[in-house]
């Protein structure tokens, strides 16, 4: 098929239509009149939907596909949006509306847009009714993304004898092999972007970063009503909800789905409009970066399996040679942060070097600790426990020596109030969280 459109000229975004049949959701999607764009969601065994479950089915599945939407809205950004089904609930159009305007501000950011005023989906849709319990089985999917975080959630889960399923989206071996090594029951869903945007994205359509963690969040919500779990423990970190920057009044979040304000969102909508008794959450949202990494750092077992390092998870093109590049801001970041709750040598022998002794990574590490620079576009904890991170490497005989250890000594640290620097307050849990009271002990894990 050839797109022979340039979104960036168009008018209308539309959303056709969406269906599912023998476990294939079909999500499709045109600029104006235009050539469709179908994605593919694949479900492996998927079983009959039960009558009674008919309805909250079809529901999530609409949702899917409004939210899903975003990886080819974002091509054109067109003054208007389209629901060829009609308009949507307030509270619907809301939450997307949300997702849209926040989970593209780095998009918007980075190509110079102000999306501001210009996302406003159809409203004014007859309201639906409230949900009721389904019965969903007390089994949680928790949700693998091939890092550290998910892998806390799954041991958490596992420490009370907790009914989980690991769960992935997408063809990683990378992700494949930690779900894997969880000794959990495995779900890996296949998830098809429509060919037409790679050739979209060939002809100059705008490009950036999309919530992805927001699609993911639907296609698991969907799997959740199909196979029957009455929770998805996502591993989003409460660190996740601190904006990247702020620019022109506006909040700029890389990880916006992933932060607090979008798990309340989708976790509302999904009980109200889909399962009363379905709970879709953050295992980790108490848990600072640094709270997580200590937990991770006493899981042995997953040291030669997992990677942080985003490059690995490419949907095209090469993938790095090592499981960490060493390169980019996570590989930074994982490093650092691991660093004063694991032995050196161990550190090292995951990362197969010692990123912290390598002076052309200054940079990389100065945005990290917001110095000369605003914290990167990537995944990663606040400016503040990254500070706190390396100030308890600079008190270690160990550290203190390497290049970068030595230049924040030297340069960075006197120019900080040492008093905001201590690492103990980020290993304490806020009280900000949504976990099912069913799965609140597995908190006892972190302690
Ligand atoms: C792996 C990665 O980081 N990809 C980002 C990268 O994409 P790139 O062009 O280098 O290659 P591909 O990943 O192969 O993607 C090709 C194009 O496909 C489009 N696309 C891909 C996935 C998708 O869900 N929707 C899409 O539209 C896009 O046009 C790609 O160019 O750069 C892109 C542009 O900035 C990013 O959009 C790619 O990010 C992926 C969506 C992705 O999965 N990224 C996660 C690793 C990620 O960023 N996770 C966040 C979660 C934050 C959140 O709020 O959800 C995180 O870890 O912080
Ligand atoms: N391909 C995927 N399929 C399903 N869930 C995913 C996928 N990628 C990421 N996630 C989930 O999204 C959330 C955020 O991902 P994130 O990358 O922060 O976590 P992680 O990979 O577990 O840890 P790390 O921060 O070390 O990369 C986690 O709950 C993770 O399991």
């Amino acid at each position: 098929m050839t797109i022979n459109i340039n979104p960036r000229l168009t008018q209308v975004f539309r959303f056709v239509r969406c269906s599912y049949a023998d476990g294939v959701a079909e999500l499709v999607y045109a600029f104006d009149h235009g050539e469709e764009l179908i994605e593919r969601v694949r479900f492996p065994h998927a079983p009959a939907i039960p009558a009674s479950h008919q309805a909250a089915f079809d529901q999530v599945l609409k949702l899917l596909h409004l939210i899903a939407g975003v990886s080819y809205y974002k091509a054109g950004v067109p003054p208007r949006i389209e629901v060829v089904d009609g308009p949507l609930d307030d509270s619907t159009a809301g939450l997307l509306d949300e997702l849209y305007l926040h989970g593209l501000a780095e998009f918007a950011y980075r190509n110079g847009l102000d999306l501001r005023g210009r996302i406003n989906f159809p409203r004014g849709g007859a309201k639906q009714p409230e949900a009721k319990a389904l019965g969903l089985p007390h089994r949680t999917l928790v949700p693998i993304g091939g890092g550290k975080d998910s892998l806390v959630a799954v041991e958490a889960i596992k420490s009370i004898g907790g009914d989980a399923t690991a769960v992935w989206v997408g063809n990683s071996p990378l992700i494949a092999a930690c779900a894997e090594r969880t000794g959990l029951p495995m779900l890996n869903i296949q998830r098809e972007l429509a060919p037409g945007l790679f050739e979209l994205n060939r002809s100059g359509a705008w490009n950036g970063h999309i919530p992805v963690t927001a699609v993911n969040s639907a296609i698991l919500s969907l799997a959740a009503i199909l196979y029957g779990f009455d929770s998805i423990a996502f591993a989003n970190e409460r660190s996740a909800s601190a904006a990247t920057l702020e620019y022109d009044g506006q909040q700029v979040n890389h990880q916006w789905s992933k932060g607090y304000a979008f798990e309340q969102l989708l976790g509302e909508w999904l009980q109200r409009h889909v399962a009363a008794d379905l709970a879709y959450f953050s295992l980790l949202r108490p848990f600072s970066e640094l709270a997580v990494t200590r937990a991770f750092a006493k899981l042995t077992p997953y040291f030669d399996v997992f990677s942080s390092c985003n490059r690995n998870f490419k949907i095209l093109g090469p993938k790095p040679a090592d499981r960490w590049c060493g390169q980019c801001p996570k590989c930074h970041f994982v490093f650092l942060a691991l660093a004063p709750f694991l032995a050196k040598p161990r550190l090292l022998s995951i990362f197969g070097r010692n990123l912290l002794d390598d002076e052309n990574l200054a940079p990389g590490f100065d945005a990290l600790l917001e110095y000369q620079d605003h914290k990167p576009f990537e995944c990663v904890g606040e400016g503040a426990e990254a500070r706190a991170a390396m100030l308890a490497l600079s008190q270690r005989s160990e550290w203190q020596e390497d290049a970068l250890v030595a230049r924040f000594i030297r340069e960075i640290l006197p120019q900080l109030d040492a008093k905001e620097l201590a690492l103990e307050p980020w290993l304490q849990p806020s009280a900000e969280q949504r976990i099912p009271g069913r799965l609140l002990p597995a908190l006892a894990f972190f302690e």
